[in-house]
């Protein structure tokens, strides 16, 4: 792809300078471009640059190319060193130029595309490539100004060929020229369009991913804290503003920034009296645009943040709907969302007057040039210092130069929105997780040996509350062991801290006497599986479901047989058959078009398909009937074939009174541990105090059912 740019950019070099320029003023003007672009691609290294010694300050882990950032750097000042002693030379130097002076030139200016190829690579080095679609824009756009610069010089003279008898004889030559220039910028035109949209889409893909991407690196912490409507917000809206008002503006804005100093080149050369006359206007339309400029990008950034607190309000509705319409409670909901839209949209009612307040003014300032213009134009016509075609065509160029203008003034604006608009997008695409996913271990053999040393925790959400206090404790592989405890004791915890969803605090977890942070992230989970309280299914068939995440490459027969195994092992074969569709029925959002208990026998089926070593079971069970419950039970402590650990966290104690090892855990601590025997012995202990209540619980339902 890179090549392809830096091909397409040698090409326009070599055709334009040695086969399109034949005059020393297109040469100059060919070189200004070379010069603007190397200059915008030095800022932007600039920013960058800026941004990695930020990075490396915040992350001193970062090591980068130094030299070879600095080296390209280097190439850049020699680039632009280049392109501007080119200019130099073309103004200075009276004699024509030779063909081999030419081909010299044209060497010199290849440096343009060769730098900026060597930027393109630096660009996609730091992953942010999806910037070369606008580099190629700016391509397109400058190919497409380069003829629009002609277009007003040669209207001007074939209307002064019609208007003024002097100037008939050139009529059939103007009509040409005028016909050429207005035909390639016709088709440059279309041909930038096609490249816009093209470019668009691509940004807007390839932004989505990197932010998705980013999404998924990040550590189930920055999701407690971190919505997902707004994410999804941030997903959906944001880079699609982004992607549209950047890649058309700063295509826009180059072109522009092109056709004002062509323009400005050609007006200075027909009359620099009159130029001056009518620049008299420019900077006071700079300044208004650079304050609505600001203005419009905070006033975006609290829009966005608006819509994307609207977002979030109708996603969590939507998600929520039954325990919405249980409660009745639609209208609330509706009064919420449409009070944050009230404010986006008061918000953006400030928006909307700057947005007029500055075309009111731009065309005030405009109104003003040409009047200026004009009256000076007309007494230097009848002083004999400028002639009437020459008027003329000035004429155009300072209507097309207030055009010109009054587009960067409006780019600069939106530029400004798209800022805003961005702004959190870029926080989220830079941040680096806080977890890193894994490191490289994969030895051949897992044991599925389990320790805890010393192991506490705060939840990122809640960094105040002690959630595992300094807990310690050891599991033989192919044991099964359970934790029991009070509602919010910190069971889930220590079975989220064995998946890697968060890190300890403090103390280590061991899996084989390996710290569970060096071990791979895929193997990690090929040999730990497990079931969690709340079960979640894909909104995919119930085939696809149980094979979630299975290599592709597994042969289907085989799969199709170890799906119905795992099924049956999980006690879900019969009531799949049963359905019409059999494993082929679809599951519906989050398994909702299943039952609590059929969903909880699914996710056993997906997680024992695995052949985890390491079995993890969080209230696994608890929608089941106790038929099914049983069963289950009797499979996995039956199940002899293969050395698993399994660790089940249960509420109903008559679960586990078989488990090799009961760890009691109240408040964060760890307090009792032995077997189901071993603990009804310790006198007054919480264990003994749970199976006292469920047993009391229990008859009190027998004498309620009695
Ligand atoms: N993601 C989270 N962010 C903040 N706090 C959390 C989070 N998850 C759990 N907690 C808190 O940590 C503590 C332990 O929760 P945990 O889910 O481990 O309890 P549990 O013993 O599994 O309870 P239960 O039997 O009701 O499932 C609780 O006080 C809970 O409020």
């Amino acid at each position: 792809m890179v090549l392809f740019f830096l091909v397409i950019g040698l090409t326009f070099t070599i055709l334009f300078d040695l086969y399109i320029s034949s005059t020393r003023f297109y040469a100059i003007f060919s070189a200004f471009l070379r010069l603007l672009c190397i200059i915008i691609a030095l800022v932007y290294r600039s920013i960058y640059d800026n941004y990695d010694r930020k990075e490396e300050q915040k992350n001193t882990k970062i090591k980068r190319g130094k030299f070879w950032t600095q080296f390209k750097n280097i190439f850049l000042i020699i680039g632009t060193l280049m392109q501007s002693s080119t200019i130099y030379y073309l103004l200075s130097s009276k004699e024509q130029l030779s063909i081999y002076k030419w081909v010299l030139l044209t060497l010199f200016q290849m440096s343009m595309p060769l730098f900026t190829y060597l930027w393109i690579k630096r660009i996609e080095k730091e992953d942010l490539s999806y910037l070369q679609n606008i580099w190629f824009e700016i391509f397109a756009e400058k190919q497409d100004s380069n003829t629009d610069v002609f277009v007003p010089l040669y209207t001007g003279r074939l209307l002064s060929s019609v208007a003024f008898k002097e100037a008939w004889p050139e009529f059939k030559q103007n009509l040409i020229m005028f016909v050429i220039v207005n035909f390639s910028q016709g088709f440059l035109g279309g041909f930038r369009i096609g490249v816009f949209a093209i470019c668009v889409s691509r940004l807007n893909m390839r932004l989505k991913t990197k932010l998705f991407q980013s999404y998924l690196k990040q550590e189930i912490g920055f999701f407690d804290t971190h919505e997902s409507g707004k994410l999804l917000s941030r997903l959906n809206q944001d880079t699609q503003v982004m992607s549209s008002i950047v890649a058309n503006n700063i295509a826009q804005c180059a072109g522009a920034l092109v056709k004002f100093v062509g323009t400005l080149i050609m007006m200075i050369k027909l009359s620099y009296h009159l130029t001056i006359a009518c620049l008299i206007g420019a900077p006071l339309i700079l300044i208004v645009a650079k304050i609505s400029g600001t203005a419009h990008r905070r006033v975006s950034e609290k829009v966005q943040t608006l819509s994307a607190e609207a977002s979030e309000i109708c996603e969590e509705t939507i998600q929520t709907i039954r325990t919405v319409r249980s409660f009745g409670n639609e209208d609330g909901e509706l009064k919420n969302f449409i009070s944050i839209l009230r404010q986006a949209y008061k918000i953006s009612l400030i928006q909307a007057a700057i947005s007029a307040g500055q075309k009111w003014f731009v065309e005030l300032c405009q109104l003003g040039m040409s009047v200026v213009m004009l009256s000076y134009g007309a007494k230097l016509v009848r002083d004999n210092k400028v002639a009437g075609p020459d008027l003329l065509a000035f004429v155009i160029y300072q209507l097309t130069l207030g055009a010109i203008l009054s587009d960067i003034s409006q780019i600069y604006t939106s530029m400004m929105s798209a800022a805003g608009a961005s702004e959190a997008v870029f926080d989220y695409l830079d941040r680096k997780p806080k977890t890193l996913v894994g490191n490289n271990l994969q030895p051949d053999e897992f044991q599925g040996e389990i320790e805890f040393q010393q192991v506490s925790l705060n939840y990122p959400a809640r960094p105040n509350e002690i959630a595992l206090d300094n807990i310690s404790f050891k599991i033989a592989s192919g044991q099964i062991c359970a934790f029991v405890g009070p509602s919010g004791s910190g069971k889930s915890t220590c079975i989220n801290l064995l998946e890697r969803f968060y890190d300890p605090g403090m103390g280590k977890i061991l899996i084989d006497g390996h710290e569970i942070a060096d071990f791979e992230h895929k193997y990690l989970h090929k040999k730990i599986a497990m079931v969690s309280q709340e079960p979640v299914l894909f909104n995919r068939s119930i085939r696809e479901n149980i094979a979630y995440a299975l290599d592709d490459e597994v042969n289907k027969e085989l799969l199709t047989a170890e799906i119905i195994d795992a099924a049956k092992f999980a006690n879900a074969h019969t009531f799949i058959t049963e359905l019409v569709d059999g494993y082929d029925t679809q599951c519906g959002q989050r398994g909702g078009h299943l039952s609590g208990g059929q969903k909880q026998r699914l996710c056993i089926s997906r997680a024992i398909i695995r052949k985890p070593t390491i079995l993890l079971l969080d209230e696994a069970t608890s929608s089941l009937d106790p038929v099914n419950e049983r069963l289950i039970q009797d499979a996995l402590f039956e199940n002899k074939k293969e050395k698993r650990t399994i660790i089940i966290s249960a509420h109903r104690l008559s679960t586990i009174e078989k488990c090799d090892k009961i760890f009691v855990i109240h408040k964060g601590r760890l307090v009792e541990q032995g077997t189901h025997d071993e603990l009804l012995l310790i006198n007054n202990g919480v264990y003994q105090e749970l199976v006292r209540r469920q047993k009391m619980d229990l008859n009190e339902n027998e004498k309620e059912i009695e």
